[in-house]
């Protein structure tokens, strides 16, 4: 008879659980996963997965219009069917997921759970018990503390909008700010972009960021910078927010200032398991201060961008570690990253500014891409490559901004993850003419 219930018990069932539990419960390890609100979490539901489907006309809008009447049409977007298309598209990862899981062998509880002792979960109130306990609880929005907050809305009731709104206040300059501003223009709605200081995509290079911001200026939206919000007061149907400076009267308020860990009723304050808002603390097994509790995923403290390909790569790094196949610390590769912004923007390895701080060990090369014949298939006007090569020639860092900068820097990250030499990169045959064959003839 077996000590406790299940070897695995996992608190959350988003990517952060799931790419690790399914093979772990294949592998004959018996695997618990507790949910309280939809299977799959946050990047299916109200992320990654719904954010690109209602980017996908905006994008399309936008080659339309770059492409200066050879296609014709004003590519003007009908959200209510943009959203049920995102919709339609989306309502089916729940239970195809729940499927999935269950096929694998894994039980699913649906319930809020809380870790009562060093072995056990209580699923509204029901004890479970587990040999190890993964909380992956991952993050929700972070509500700005001013009068009249509750007048703000988040990223999921965007994504939820029946109808857009004809003026809207966004605040933050994060990727969902400038992403979402980025939608919400290209669906018509007269945007306003407030941003606390002057910069937005902080970790980003700069001059790439100054030109999306300028873009979007271009196409109507008000950049407005150096505010701090004082409020928010309901005005018959609208909304006035008080800056610092100005008060702007608006329909809709989407408040994009960040996320912040579910920590909260989870037992943590009772094991004396560290945590703030920024997620739970973990040595570099993943482990907390008890060790039979790891942590997985966006809740995680840590330097790491908090995205999906990392909650995944987490996720896989403790199946392994629960199946016996390692007893390794976590080692985390290079970690690709992209601002879903019309151009794009995104890097991964050492970034521009880490190379520019350290010219002995770094060599910067910047390529303008509006020339590239392959460019002008995406009428692209302002593509821009940096790459980052070390002292042996080696690419270890690259960010690019262009209507395509994620394919692009998905191309390239084999190269800075693995170091490849010349010899290595001859023998990539990449298709041609395309975006990979394109971004890797540059090395
Ligand atoms: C608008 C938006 C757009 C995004 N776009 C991208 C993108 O383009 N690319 C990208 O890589 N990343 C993107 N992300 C980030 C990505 O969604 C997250 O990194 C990813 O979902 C993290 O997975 P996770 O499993 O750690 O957490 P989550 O997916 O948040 O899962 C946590 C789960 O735990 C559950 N839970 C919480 N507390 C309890 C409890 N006590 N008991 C039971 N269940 C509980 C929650 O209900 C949730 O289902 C986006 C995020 C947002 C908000
Ligand atoms: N493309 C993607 O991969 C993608 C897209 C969306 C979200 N995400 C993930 O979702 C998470 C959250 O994204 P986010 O954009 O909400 O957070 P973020 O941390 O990227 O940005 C928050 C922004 O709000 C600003 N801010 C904070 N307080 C403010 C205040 N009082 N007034 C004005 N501005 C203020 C910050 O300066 C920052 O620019 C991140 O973990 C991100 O990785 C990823």
């Amino acid at each position: 008879m077996p000590e406790f219930d299940y070897d695995v018990v996992y608190i959350g069932s988003g990517h952060g659980t799931f790419d690790g539990a399914m093979p772990l419960a294949a592998k004959g390890k018996r695997v618990a996963v507790i949910e309280a609100d939809k299977v799959g979490g946050t990047c299916p539901n109200w992320g990654c997965n719904a954010k690109i489907l209602l980017d996908g006309p905006v994008a399309l809008q936008h080659t339309l219009r770059a492409s200066d009447g050879i296609v014709s049409g004003d590519g003007k977007i009908d959200w209510a069917k943009n959203k049920a298309h995102k919709q339609a598209a989306i309502d089916v990862i729940p239970d195809a997921l729940k499927g999935g899981m269950e096929a694998s062998g894994i039980k699913m509880y649906f319930g809020h759970g809380t870790i009562i002792g060093e072995h056990t979960v209580a699923v509204d109130g029901e004890p479970i018990t587990a040999e190890n306990i993964v909380i992956a609880t991952g993050l929700r929005p972070h509500q700005l503390d001013v009068p009249g907050t509750e007048l703000g809305h988040d990223s999921k009731e965007f994504m939820a909008l029946d109808e857009m709104p004809k003026h809207m206040v966004i605040i933050g300059g994060g990727y969902i700010g400038v992403e979402f501003a980025t939608m919400a223009n290209a669906a018509g709605s007269d945007v306003s972009l407030v941003l606390h200081d002057g910069e937005a995509l902080r970790g980003f290079h700069q001059p790439y960021v100054k030109e999306v911001l300028a873009d979007l200026e271009s196409r109507g939206v008000t950049i407005v910078r150096n505010q701090e919000v004082k409020s928010f007061e309901q005005q018959g149907h609208q909304v006035e927010v008080a800056l610092s400076d100005e008060t702007i009267t608006t329909d809709w308020v989407l408040d994009a200032t960040g996320r912040v860990a579910n920590v909260e009723n989870l037992g943590l304050e009772d094991l004396e398991i560290e945590h703030s808002p920024k997620g739970i603390v973990v040595n570099e097994y993943l482990q907390t201060t008890v060790p039979s509790i790891y942590v997985s995923g966006d809740v995680i403290d840590k330097e790491q961008p908090k995205l999906t390909p990392t909650a995944q790569f987490e996720s896989q790094y403790l199946m392994h570690r629960f199946a016996g196949e390692s007893d390794a610390a976590i080692d985390y590769p290079a970690i690709a990253t992209n601002v879903f912004t019309t151009p794009r923007i995104a890097q991964a390895g050492v970034t521009v500014a880490e190379a520019q701080a350290d010219p002995d060990k770094y060599i910067v090369q910047e390529n303008d891409l509006s020339g590239d014949w392959y460019r002008a298939v995406d009428y692209e006007k302002n593509a821009k490559l940096t790459l980052i090569f070390n002292k042996d020639k080696q690419l270890v860092g690259a960010t690019e901004i262009s209507e395509r900068a994620e394919d692009s820097i998905n191309a390239l990250l084999p190269a800075i993850e693995f170091g490849y030499t010349p010899a290595q990169l001859e023998r990539l045959v990449y298709i041609f003419p395309a975006i990979a064959f394109d971004s890797i003839s540059k090395l």
